[in-house]
């Protein structure tokens, strides 16, 4: 019999969620249950009750399921009492146990059980749950019009983009992410099921490998190009940072325009095909200078360690060092404004797209920052005009999502605009 060696990401990342414990929305060291066997950071739980929401600042789990949903009712009451019952089936998911409790599984014969049991037996695996709510939640339905903070605005048309108009919007978010993809699925299956009546998926992605680091204690993944994804991002540990580019109402950020946001942050999400097939054919060479990066290594082209700060004003042979269409050369703070994000995307695929016979494949890209038309837009309108990596992509699916700060433990979402 081989013995399963656990890879070298999850180990690197047991050591991170041990050595993270306590930063941000905490990852605890408390099993719920027996860590499966080859899976060294599957018995770990991220507490869902806390001053933020887990999902932000959590040490980036390895599998996303994503759903954007509309509310098909009019009754605010009805969609605070799913608010409710949400609350309490993540709280419970998130440490390991059923919808319903340990007996979750079972009860009467004639009736459908209360959780679904396809993770029954597995591990808690970091699932994390966030919630958000779209700008089209605040039209006439609700009465809630005067608390839109104003930050919440649909996103501008931007430039080179092709959403299908079945992946954009929502007057929900739900991010699941777990190391473990049947927790994380199983967790948004769940919600969708509790919400029947009152909530409809509106789309959905699934993620499959985190591309970005969100602690110092994390190794840094590579994306669908080979590169790796995630160096210079922001970090928990980036503490002053966070306030200021994050957190709604943070030192350092603009005030809050409403008080149920404050300690909350606004979640972009931009479904991102990679033309995988053009990228291949692209010799190193121009891939590096496409990224301003080495593709081994990771380190800008202006250094020679991953880590080595970008110097934008170094030449070589009379040449920037980094192109200056280069993709990191665009998106760095020091040519925006000093514009930070905390990027929090994961690798996808939805197979083949038969009507072009090539993969459809690439990032879905989930950015947190506490004022997206500040942050994101600029970035993205600018990138989309010079990048030399927007020839290989496509911007397919987007949505923008207020999360609230988070739930107390006699607390639910909703509190502040429901309850
Ligand atoms: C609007 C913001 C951004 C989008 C959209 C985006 C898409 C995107 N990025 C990569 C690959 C890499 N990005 C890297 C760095 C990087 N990207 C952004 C922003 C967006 N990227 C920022 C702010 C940065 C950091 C720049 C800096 O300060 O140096 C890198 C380099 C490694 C890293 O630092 O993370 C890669 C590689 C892809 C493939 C992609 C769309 C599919
Ligand atoms: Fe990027």
């Amino acid at each position: 019999m081989s013995a399963v060696r656990p890879s070298r990401r999850g180990v690197l990342t047991s050591a991170a969620v041990v050595g993270a414990a306590g930063i941000g929305a905490g990852v605890s060291a408390v099993a719920s249950r027996p860590a499966a066997a080859g899976s060294p950071t599957a018995s770990r739980t991220v507490p869902f009750h806390g001053t933020r929401q887990a999902g932000v600042t959590t040490p980036a789990q390895d599998s996303l399921v994503f759903a954007a949903l509309d509310v098909t009712t009019k009754r605010a009451g009805d969609l605070a009492d799913v608010l409710q019952r949400w609350s309490a089936a993540a709280a419970t998911m998130t440490t390991g146990v059923p919808v319903g409790g340990p007996g979750g599984l079972g009860g009467a014969g004639d009736e459908p059980p209360q959780d679904t049991g396809e993770a029954h037996e597995l591990p808690a695996a970091n699932l994390t749950v966030t919630l958000g709510y779209g700008p089209s939640l605040f039209d006439e339905r609700f009465g809630l019009a005067d608390r839109r903070p104003a930050a919440l605005e649909e996103l501008p048309a931007l430039p080179g983009e092709q959403l299908d108009p079945t992946k954009v919007g929502g007057d929900l978010c739900l991010q699941a992410c777990a190391d473990d993809p049947q927790v994380a699925f199983h967790a948004v299956r769940n919600l969708v099921r509790i919400g029947r009546g009152t909530v409809r998926v509106r789309w959905m992605q699934l993620g499959f490998g985190r591309t970005s680091t969100t602690s110092t204690t994390q190794s840094t993944p590579r994306n669908l190009m080979g590169f790796k994804d995630g160096t210079a991002n922001l970090r928990a540990e980036d503490t002053a940072d966070l306030e200021k580019f994050v957190w709604v109402g943070g030192q350092g950020a603009p005030a809050a325009d409403q008080d149920w946001m404050r300690g909350g942050t606004y979640l972009v999400a931009r479904r991102i095909r990679m033309l995988i097939e053009s990228w291949d054919r692209a010799s190193l060479g121009e891939q590096e200078r496409v990224i301003g990066r080495a593709k081994e290594s990771g380190a800008p082209l202006s250094g020679t360690q991953e880590f080595d700060a970008l110097d934008l004003d170094k030449t070589v042979h009379g040449k920037p060092a980094i192109d200056v269409a280069a993709h990191v050369r665009l998106a760095a703070p020091d040519t925006n404004g000093g514009v930070k994000m905390l990027r929090r995307g994961y690798s996808y695929t939805d197979g083949l797209d038969v009507a072009t016979g090539q993969l459809d494949a690439g990032l879905f890209f989930i950015v947190f920052g506490n004022d997206p038309h500040q942050q994101f837009v600029p970035v993205q309108r600018r990138l989309g005009t010079h990048d030399a990596l927007t020839e290989y992509l496509k911007h397919t699916g987007s949505g923008i999502f207020a999360c609230p700060p988070g739930v107390q433990r006699d607390g639910a979402w909703g509190e502040g605009l429901f309850i």
